[in-house]
């Protein structure tokens, strides 16, 4: 593995024409272990939505003139940053905003998942944990992504401080998934445990991120534009690391610096389908009837630069560059995969058949029948920006090792009281449907990961398998049916091959959703 890194320099400065299959770059891609490879492109795509790259990208500061440049705005900094922040990755990203900014910070507030600094601390993961005499405090709560005490005492050091702030400041506010359990800030008379209810019941009667925020926002004093009133007449910045399909701003930890642009309506629509409009607490009832003659509307957000810092997509694209450079002709799905993780296998299962089909057959119409199935599919699962056409062409034009990528967050309904995590169990139900049409001429090999390194509550990030998959599992005694009844997929890894095909990378200290890589190597 060493030796095929240290050739990659002059791999990359190669003519054109020795890239082609059979050239050097080729025979790298065919030279390493497919697993291998997997593995390192699953890595390199979360490098690069690693706190400290992500902000060192967007973030300059000119010591001169003492200008901070986002994007294409300059902010004035003289002593008047101030930092808050909430969500999953915020405490690698407040580490790295203070190592660049630090010397203009004021005070900074963040509020970041119980244990956190403790499991970067045992992961060795220095670069995620802030310095001794950091000027921000550390507020850790939120157990089990659920709104408590502790994240409501952060809530409301976040909501002091932004409400000191004036004309002259700068609020530099770090939001990753995960925010909205860590500010909860509800209207009174609602309760923190009503809310926490409320949530509970929305998120277990299959209530969308976007539904469950957009009642989480009209419940709070900081969610939906909240959070950047408090903070008026100081400017806002918000960097935001996207764990929602589509990187909308409104719904990721629901929008605490973007303006609602929903109403009392919307709320009471939603709570009718999911049958809770008439159980609702009276506190409830109250404060939506209230915001329903507000008079002064939703908050208006014109000092507030909102910027998207990281995304599924990003992280995507940089698997592909890697897998380039690898000698694979690499391409992007989709960065929306969203469904029920069965049918998302079926999905790549059939995309494994009709683009191995295409790679090694020189008829394209090979596969006409699958390749109508797999479009069928595909508008089942409504997948947006979906490039399967294109995918396909790319792949019978490359005749070589291709390389597919796509991210997202299938769904699992879960029946049963096993061990496991949604992209370990993709992973077999992949696993299961390529064993069904065996590629022989083509080597195959499926990935998925989560990009936090978790993989529901499990300690591996994912796992990869091949069509070789359930004559492995026979082999060893172990009947793939009943782990996937039981939802029982991390068991199920665990005892295959001792493990081996478990992907372990430990907490990333980012979350961009998930990953999912499909190779195909000619043999
Ligand atoms: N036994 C299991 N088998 C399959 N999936 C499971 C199992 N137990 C939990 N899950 C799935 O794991 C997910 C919850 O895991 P986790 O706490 O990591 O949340 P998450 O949605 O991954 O959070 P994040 O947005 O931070 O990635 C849910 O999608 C849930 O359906
Ligand atoms: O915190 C949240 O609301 C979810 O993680 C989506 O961003």
């Amino acid at each position: 593995m060493a030796a095929a890194l240290q050739f990659l320099p002059r791999v990359a400065r190669a003519p054109l024409r020795s890239l082609l299959w059979g050239g050097p770059v080729a025979r790298l891609a065919s030279g390493m272990a497919l697993a291998e490879q997997a593995q390192q492109l699953f890595k390199s795509a979360v490098g690069a939505v690693l706190p400290g790259p992500m902000l060192h990208r967007t973030l300059s500061l000119d010591p001169g003139s003492k200008q901070l440049k986002i994007r294409d705005r300059s902010f004035q900094l003289q002593q008047n940053l101030y930092l808050v922040g909430f969500g999953k990755a915020v405490l690698g990203m407040a580490t790295a905003a203070e190592e660049l900014l630090g010397q203009h910070l004021v005070q900074g507030v963040i509020s970041v998942p119980k244990g956190i600094r403790a499991a970067m601390e045992r992961a060795g993961k220095q670069e995620m944990l802030l310095k001794p005499h950091s000027r921000v405090q550390v507020f850790e709560g939120a157990e089990d992504n659920l709104p408590d005490r502790d994240s409501l005492r952060a809530a409301l050091a976040i909501q002091q401080l932004a409400e000191g702030l004036t004309a002259d400041d700068l609020l530099l506010v770090l939001i990753s998934g995960g925010g909205s359990a860590l500010l909860p800030a509800p209207i009174p008379p609602v309760t923190l445990e009503e809310k926490q209810t409320l949530t509970k019941l929305l998120a277990a009667r299959g209530a969308t991120i976007q539904e469950l925020n957009t009642i989480r926002k009209a419940l709070s004093q900081l969610k939906g534009g909240g959070l950047a009133q408090a903070a008026y007449p100081a400017q806002v910045v918000s960097l935001i690391l996207s764990d929602v399909v589509g990187d909308p701003v409104e719904v990721i930890a629901s929008g605490p610096t973007v303006a609602s642009a929903h109403n009392v309506q919307d709320c009471l629509h939603i709570l009718n389908h999911y049958g809770l409009r008439a159980a609702l607490p009276r506190s409830v009832k109250t404060v939506l009837a209230r915001a329903d003659s507000d008079p002064y509307g939703p908050h208006t957000c014109g000092h507030v630069l909102n910027v998207i810092i990281g995304s599924n997509a990003l992280a995507l694209a940089e698997a592909q560059r890697q897998a380039e450079v690898l000698g694979y002709r690499a391409l992007v799905l989709s960065a929306a995969m969203e469904g029920d993780v069965k049918s998302v296998a079926q999905f790549y299962g059939l995309l494994a058949q009709v683009a191995g089909t295409r790679l090694t057959s020189s008829i394209a119409g090979a596969s006409v029948e699958e390749h109508a199935k797999l479009q069928e599919l595909a508008a089942e699962l409504q997948i947006p920006d979906l490039q399967l056409e294109e995918a396909l062409e790319a792949v019978a034009e490359a005749r070589g090792p291709v390389c597919l990528l796509a991210g997202g967050e299938p769904t699992v309904q879960l029946q049963g009281s096993g061990k496991g995590g949604r992209n370990q169990e993709l992973a077999m139900c992949v696993g299961a449907e390529l064993g069904r049409w065996p590629l022989g001429h083509v080597e195959v090999l499926f990935l998925s990961g989560g990009t936090d390194g978790q993989d529901g509550p499990t300690e591996a990030a994912g796992a990869w398998v091949m069509p070789e998959l359930a004559s492995q599992a026979a082999a060893e005694g172990l009947d793939m049916a009943t782990f996937l009844a039981h939802n029982d997929s991390h068991s199920f890894f665990c005892r295959l091959q001792g493990g081996t095909h478990l992907l372990h990378t430990g907490l990333t200290g980012t979350n961009v959703m998930d990953v999912h890589l499909l190779f195909l190597r000619p043999r």
